[in-house]
């Protein structure tokens, strides 16, 4: 009898978790990033839950190959520090403007160590990825624990979820390319917003962007070669890049645009030590 309970309670018995319908998800076309709503964000990254959202990662016996951490956590409000948790199992992805998750699902086995964050303007959109995520976590388990979608709008609260250098690589895939000139305050790369880029990356690290729009691909490049912290790579040096290679077609958006047979501007910088104009003067 006790041995048809515990049977009953099995895993492979357990009802998996369904993959979300996207009919089930509509979603407006698109939200203003400018819009003053209420988002509930941390004062300060180091005030955020993390473990929410990626729960094999902080959980103290997770099994080897999750990046669990073994050490006992401190309070950051102790030490004025982020604890040695807080910097190992950080977020180094984000892909801003996530859509539907696509690319995150790519990227989760390629870096399985790596945590990965999507961040979602459209709420309904946010929950089919968060609901996607959880369905891979239940049908592929341990894979698929590094990756979240969060919904916010990232216009406004990056700063408040990463510290300075802590992101690798920061992806911008088909973003919303707001045609009107009254409206181009609204585009996600900017002058402005790429000084927030350049702080949150580390040196070295990457920002991706990639459209099938040929006015916005031209406006992201102008801006981003502009930057003095910015200096884009070749083909040639991304050839080797296995997230650069997936820009075009692991999202929603990239497939759309594919089979549509549409072109794609991909542009992507690598995060510089000091600015150009710095790097060039002569040392005094
Ligand atoms: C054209 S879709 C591309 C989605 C996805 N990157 C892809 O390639 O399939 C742009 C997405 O960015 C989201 N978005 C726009 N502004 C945003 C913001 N400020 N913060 C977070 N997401 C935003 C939109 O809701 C939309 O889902």
């Amino acid at each position: 009898m006790v041995d048809a309970v515990e049977n009953a309670l099995q895993p492979h018995d357990k009802e998996m978790r369904q993959h979300p319908r996207k009919r089930m998800y509509r979603a407006r076309a698109h939200s203003n990033p400018l819009n003053d709503s209420n988002f509930d964000v941390p004062a300060h990254p180091d005030d955020y839950d993390w473990s929410r959202h990626y729960p094999a990662f902080f959980s103290r016996d997770a099994p080897e190959g999750t990046g669990s951490q073994q050490q006992e956590p401190e309070d950051p409000s102790e030490t004025g520090t982020p604890s040695a948790q807080q910097q190992q199992a950080a977020v180094r992805f984000a892909d801003v403007g996530c859509g539907f998750g696509g690319l995150l699902v790519k990227l989760a086995p390629l870096y399985p160590d790596t945590l990965m964050l999507g961040m979602e303007l459209r709420d309904k959109v946010s929950e089919y990825v968060r609901e996607r995520i959880l369905a891979l976590r239940d049908q592929h388990s341990p894979q698929y624990s590094n990756i979240a979608c969060l919904r916010t709008n990232a216009q406004k609260h990056l700063v408040n979820y990463f510290r300075k250098g802590q992101l690798t690589k920061l992806f911008f895939l088909f973003p919303d390319p707001h045609f009107k000139a009254g409206t181009h305050r609204r585009r996600i790369i900017s002058r402005a917003q790429l000084a927030d880029y350049a702080y949150l990356l580390a040196p070295g690290g990457m920002l991706y962007t990639i459209t099938d729009v040929p006015e916005l691909g031209k406006w992201m490049r102008e801006k981003s070669d502009a930057h003095p912290l910015f200096q884009r790579m070749s083909d040639e040096e991304l050839a080797t890049d296995p997230a650069a290679c997936l820009l075009d077609k692991a999202t929603e958006e990239g497939q759309k645009v594919a089979r549509n047979s549409g072109l794609t501007m991909r542009s992507v910088y690598r995060r510089l030590e000091s600015p150009v104009s710095l790097r060039s003067q002569p040392r005094q």
